[in-house]
């Protein structure tokens, strides 16, 4: 369990990124939805102990993580949104270089370094450079990085950010083998992979939680008020969540207790959710 209480940061000129955010998560794989600059690189980079907070705690199982960051540093894997690579360094002796520097013994690099090549699939690439890895293997490697000395936390910002359909799927599968017995806090634009991998979502938006709670609680209170259409209705019958094209042709999600015309009901979807707080710019919702 991770419990955040009232954390603020606000950087030296001014910004305020984080305000009161409170948060409690359980373990398994949660999702963190925001739109860009709401907040959610500087929460990751502060539960992985790399920046200092303005104000507020957070606690991991037992380790008060502002008080002991060496400790929540034994128990955490992190991929942040972009990592640089040693050039002329290849795989394995870049995990070997990590490994030592996270203060693995020799024995558990021996075990956890074909492992973690295994499971990441880079097994048959593990003598060629990192730098030269296309995007999808370079965030397998991440993957395996943040993997070494089994942490009970792992934090990924973004990890599926430009890769293509079947990396993303390949990811998909190893986020969802890994998750099992840890939590996993996974941030990222794309609000389809956190509904398809997550148990849990968390919603920031200017640096506040607008919603944090069990997928088919957040999507309770769509149910019966999502509708589809491929006409714009008056402001009068409906809110438009968001308007996109299907084979080119206009489709708006809408949200309304009563049918809007021409419009025919569809199942609510995460992204529903996602669009309708963002319309709404985080005060409560009227559902
Ligand atoms: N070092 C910094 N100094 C000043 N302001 C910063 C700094 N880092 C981030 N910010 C600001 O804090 C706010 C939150 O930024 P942050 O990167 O945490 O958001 P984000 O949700 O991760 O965005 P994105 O999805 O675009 O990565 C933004 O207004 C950003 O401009």
């Amino acid at each position: 369990m991770l419990t955040i209480q009232n954390l603020t940061k606000r950087y030296s000129d001014g910004t305020f990124a984080l305000q009161g955010v409170d948060l409690t998560l359980p373990s398994g794989m949660i999702g963190l939805l925001g739109p860009n600059g709401a907040g959610k690189s500087t929460l990751m980079r502060t539960l992985a102990a790399l920046q200092t907070p303005s104000s507020g705690s957070i606690q991991f199982q037992h380790i008060d993580v502002l008080a002991e960051p060496d400790k929540l540093r034994r128990v955490l894997g992190y991929l942040p949104q972009s990592f640089g690579v040693y050039r002329n360094m290849s795989c394995i002796a870049l995990l070997e270089h990590i490994a030592i520097l996270k203060g693995l013994s020799r024995a558990a690099c021996k075990t956890q370094i074909p492992e973690l090549l295994a499971l990441t699939n880079l097994t048959a690439v593990a003598h060629r450079q990192v730098a030269n890895f296309s995007g999808g293997m370079r965030q397998r490697f991440g993957i395996a990085q943040a993997l070494l000395g089994d942490p009970q936390l792992l934090i990924l910002d973004e990890p599926t950010a430009g890769l293509d359909p079947e990396e993303r799927e390949r990811l998909h599968d190893l986020l969802v083998t890994v998750s099992a017995q840890k939590l996993v806090l996974l941030s990222t634009h794309i609000v389809e992979d956190v509904e398809h991998l997550c148990h849990h979502a968390a919603l920031l938006l200017s640096g506040k939680v607008v919603a944090s709670d069990a997928m088919p609680a957040l999507l309770a209170p769509l149910h019966n008020k999502i509708w589809q259409s491929t006409e714009k209705p008056q402001p009068s019958a409906a809110v438009v969540l968001n308007k996109s094209y299907h084979f080119g042709q206009p489709c708006y999600r809408l949200f309304a207790d009563t049918p809007p015309p021409t419009a025919t009901a569809v199942k609510p979807t995460l992204q529903d959710r996602y669009f309708l707080a963002l319309q709404h710019g985080g005060t409560d919702v009227d559902m």
